[in-house]
Formats: structure tokens, C-alpha cells, sequence
């Protein structure tokens, strides 16, 4: 069956019963996508007196304690507080809506002569293919899926890595061009080493000059080949955490 969904004065429809998940799972063990040297992600059973909080050693309830890194263990969406000491910026307060027109583009990233890996801003440019400020439909959110798209972006141990990055002045063209959410499978739009400059995010929130406070980035979702370029219903879930970053699950719905 078909939900409606309006926006801009156009009616897209949707099937809510054909979600497509762009979130990587959260789990032990070794086949966990990692970056920014994080430990991996660990589930404690908790043991209280006699309470074991585990069935398989005879507890009455699976009960753990779960230690996790958001920034570095998967999937996470990240407000300007990442890049502030603003009380007040946390993920739980800046993403207040929930529901988003996102447009998906696939980038191929250049080397440049350093031998850095980065999506150029032209090439996003091309893949938009002028949608600003021509297109019937502006997005809100830009999903950015680079290519080539290999599986192994699923577990890929990217610390000390130097992984792929942004073109800052990508970031300031989403910007400026009212793009609220950015959502990449990179572990950040900036370089993994740059003496803490983080030009694309401060140029993505306009930080501190004109904040987006509103705005959000999502870093290692893995986008499926099967998803093909164009317009999906984004679905993006936090938890509530008051910090500036939350594991996250952002799921797409096809929008015809
Ligand atoms: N590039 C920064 C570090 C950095 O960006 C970072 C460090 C820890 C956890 C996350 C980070 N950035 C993620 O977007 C630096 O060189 O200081």
C-alpha cells in the first residue's frame, strides 16, 4: 500500500512497507567497520549478587551494558557540536524533524598529487546535474555514495588509513544551497589528519559565523548497489543522546 508524502507542493508516494536500510549494524567482534582508532564496540553481561544478566548462563533476563564510540564504531549522525563547546549542541536537540527528501548521488573521489583521496565538488556538481537552482524538487538531504561501492566499506578497519574526504568547498556549496543533511559512507568529511582544521564541517554548519544548528552529518552508512541514484523519503533516527553525536539509523523509502 501507498503513503503520500507532501512536500513543496508536489504529492510523492511511498511504500512504507519497503524500507531500505543505509545503517551498518553495531556489534562485537572483528568484522565491525572501525576509524578514528576506536575500540570496538563491547557488550558487558552485568552481574549483580546472584543476577547474571545472561539466559545462556542461566539468568533470568539478557541484561548488558554496551560500550561504544559513535564517531568510530558505525553508523552515526553528528550536530556542530562536534566542533564546539556549546552546551546546548547536542545531536538529541539539533534534529527535531525526523522525515526528509534526500537525494542519493554516486561520486568517484580524485587523487590529488599529496596522493589524497577526495570528492571534488565539480564532480558532485555533475552528479547533481543542476539540480541548483534548477530542479523542481530541492532536496533536503544529499546521501553520498562514493565509487567504486565495494562490500568491504561495510568492515573496513580505516584508522591510520588517511581515508577518503570532502572537498570543503563542496561542504560550503551544500551550504549555501540550504542542504540540511549531509550522509556519506566515508568515517568523515574531513581528513582523518589535519592538525584539527575540519574545514568541511565547519563550511557544512557555517561554524561559528552563521551556525546551521539544525543541520546534521551522517558518516558510514553503506548504500546498497541495488538503490539507484535519485529521490528516496529519508527516514533518520537517533538515539536520545545528549552528546554531539549518536549511533544512527537512517533508512530510505523510494519516492515515486
Ligand atoms: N582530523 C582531526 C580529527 C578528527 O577529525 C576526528 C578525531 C576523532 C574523532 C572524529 C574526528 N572527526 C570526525 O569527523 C584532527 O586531525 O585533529
Amino acid at each position: 500500500m501507498l503513503a503520500t508524502y507532501p512536500y513543496h507542493g508536489h504529492t510523492f508516494s511511498f511504500d512504507p512497507g519497503a524500507p531500505l536500510d543505509i545503517s551498518l549494524p553495531l556489534a562485537p567482534g572483528p568484522n565491525q567497520v572501525n576509524c578514528f582508532w576506536a575500540e570496538p564496540v563491547q557488550f558487558d553481561t552485568i552481574r549483580v549478587g546472584d543476577f547474571v544478566g545472561s539466559v545462556a548462563e542461566g539468568g533470568s533476563t539478557n541484561y548488558k551494558r554496551v560500550h561504544l564510540t559513535p564517531h568510530g564504531n558505525g553508523t552515526h549522525t553528528e550536530c556542530y557540536g562536534h566542533i564546539s563547546t556549546d552546551l546546548e549542541a547536542t545531536i538529541n536537540r539539533c534534529l527535531r524533524r525526523f522525515l526528509f527528501v534526500a537525494r542519493l548521488i554516486s561520486v568517484e573521489p580524485r587523487q590529488l598529487p599529496n596522493g589524497d583521496q577526495v570528492v571534488m565538488l565539480a564532480d558532485a556538481q555533475s552528479a547533481l546535474g543542476g539540480i541548483f537552482p534548477d530542479s523542481e524538487v530541492l532536496p533536503e538531504a544529499i546521501i553520498l555514495r562514493t565509487l567504486p561501492n565495494h562490500k568491504a566499506k561495510r568492515a573496513r578497519q580505516y584508522s591510520g588509513t588517511n581515508p577518503t574526504y570532502v572537498e570543503p568547498a563542496l561542504a560550503q556549496y551544500l551550504a549555501e544551497h540550504h542542504i540540511e543533511h549531509l550522509l556519506l559512507d566515508l568515517p568523515s568529511v574531513d581528513r582523518e589528519e589535519d592538525g584539527g582544521q575540519l574545514l568541511a564541517h565547519h563550511a557544512f554548519w557555517q561554524y561559528p559565523e552563521h551556525t546551521r544548528r539544525a543541520s546534521t552529518i551522517t558518516e558510514l552508512i553503506f548504500v546498497p548497489d541495488e538503490l539507484k541514484d535519485g529521490l528516496y523519503l529519508l527516514n533518520l533516527q537517533i538515539t536520545s543522546l545528549e552528546l554531539d553525536a549518536s549511533p544512527s539509523k537512517p533508512v530510505l523509502y523510494r519516492l515515486s
